[in-house]
């Protein structure tokens, strides 16, 4: 194909594209008012019967184009997450009017280029005000940051689907008296970030933060002889294989992160599991009242008396509630050796009546009992479309 040919048709591609981009605008406008009618008719945000039929008319139109109905469904999964998304920011924006800020001044682990950069940027795209970083260099630091009015918000990742709970985040959340506003999870895709032109072989020695090292433990042991030089944040990593400027070192980060300081990935998904996310909490000095129109989680942290069974105990009260858990962690209770704080993650409202109930009950019986925060749950759960047969003809 002669190059003006080339040029011709990626033209046309590029206004495609365009015109895509202003389509999707366009159904991000439409959903906006749909949350607008929602807010004033108390209708819930979620309907996955509509997006069921929509998803099922779109595979179908889509067959007839030849465009294989996985490609169709794994598209519209993400506009179809994007919209419910923001409709429950603008459903909680609306429900805590105090709440709305003008700046939004955020502390997280790092500096530009970490992954909580990265997810701090993606969940304040969703909210009004202008986003204020403030990088530190611990979760100490982030947490003092909020409760002395330095910052608003913190963003702390949680948990990690290679690595498991972060303990430094849930025990600095013994101490305080923050709540929880918010969640997100972030896909966390390793790469290896270079500065200079080099190749694998070449390279003696990574800087990452522990945390990363653990979840890319695989490709770390393939290495072999490679020194591992632990850093204190995704960012210190980057920032030092920028400055070193030696084509034997190398630091593991994300590669948008890293675009951020020159350097550039000479290989990716490091990480043990494909599937790596991170959850971060998004925590403030005040409680966020979330709309029952919005599914909600909320994170209890408890310990329990000593005997046999407490824990079970204080399990079945949810079970007989009616109450999923999501999540539950143990971690030690500073000064009082062999004795267990709970964290649980249950799907719920704490205005809802099974859940007030439950509550209740898990106070009186419990030992130490706190609500660290209810707030729309993030994780927005595919539409699945049942009616596989229905699409054949
Ligand atoms: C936009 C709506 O809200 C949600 C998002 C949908 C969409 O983006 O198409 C469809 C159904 C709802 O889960 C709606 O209810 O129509």
């Amino acid at each position: 194909m002669k190059s003006t040919e080339l040029e011709e048709i990626r033209v046309k591609i590029t206004e495609l594209d365009s015109n895509l981009l202003e389509l999707l605008a366009q159904r991000q406008q439409l959903t906006n008012y749909v949350a607008e009618t929602k807010i004033k008719n108390q209708i819930p945000v979620r309907d996955h019967k509509r997006e069921e039929q929509l998803l099922i008319r779109l595979i179908k139109q889509g067959k007839k184009h030849n465009l294989d109905a996985h490609y169709v469904t794994q598209i519209f999964h993400v506009i179809l997450e994007d919209s419910v998304l923001n409709q429950q920011a603008m459903l909680a924006a609306n429900a805590n009017p105090g709440s709305t800020l003008s700046v939004n001044r955020v502390a997280f682990l790092g500096n530009k280029g970490t992954y909580s950069y990265l997810a701090t940027q993606k969940y304040f795209s969703r909210r009004s005000g202008e986003l204020i970083e403030i990088g530190c260099q611990s979760f100490a630091e982030i947490i003092k940051k909020v409760e002395t009015n330095e910052a608003d918000y913190a963003v702390l990742p949680i948990e990690n689907t290679s690595s498991g709970s972060i303990n430094e985040v849930y025990d600095q959340l013994q101490h305080t008296s923050l709540s929880v506003v918010g969640e997100l999870t972030h896909p966390i895709q390793h790469t290896l970030l270079v500065n200079q032109e080099t190749e694998l072989s070449k390279i003696k020695t990574l800087y990452a933060h522990p945390q990363v090292f653990a979840q890319c433990s695989h490709f770390l042991a393939e290495l072999g002889n490679v020194e591992v030089k632990p850093c204190d944040s995704s960012s210190a990593a980057m920032i030092k294989v920028a400055e070193l400027n030696s084509n034997s070192v190398a630091a593991i980060g994300s590669e948008a992160g890293g675009n951020l300081y020159g350097l550039h990935a000479i290989k990716s998904n490091l990480a043990n599991q494909k599937e790596n996310h991170s959850r971060f909490f998004v925590v403030a000095r005040e409680a966020v009242n979330v709309p029952l129109q919005v599914p909600a989680k909320t994170t209890l942290v408890m310990s329990t008396v000593q005997k046999p069974g407490a824990l079970v105990d204080a399990l079945v009260v949810l079970r007989d509630n009616n109450i999923n858990m999501t999540k539950l962690e143990s971690r030690p209770i500073t000064g009082n050796p062999w004795e267990e704080m709970f964290y649980i993650d249950v799907e719920g409202n704490v205005q809802d009546g099974p859940m007030q109930e439950a509550l209740e009950v898990l106070q009186a019986m419990a030992r130490t009992f706190k609500v660290l925060g209810c707030y729309p749950n993030e994780e927005i759960n595919p539409t699945k479309v049942a009616a596989v047969s229905a699409l054949a003809d």
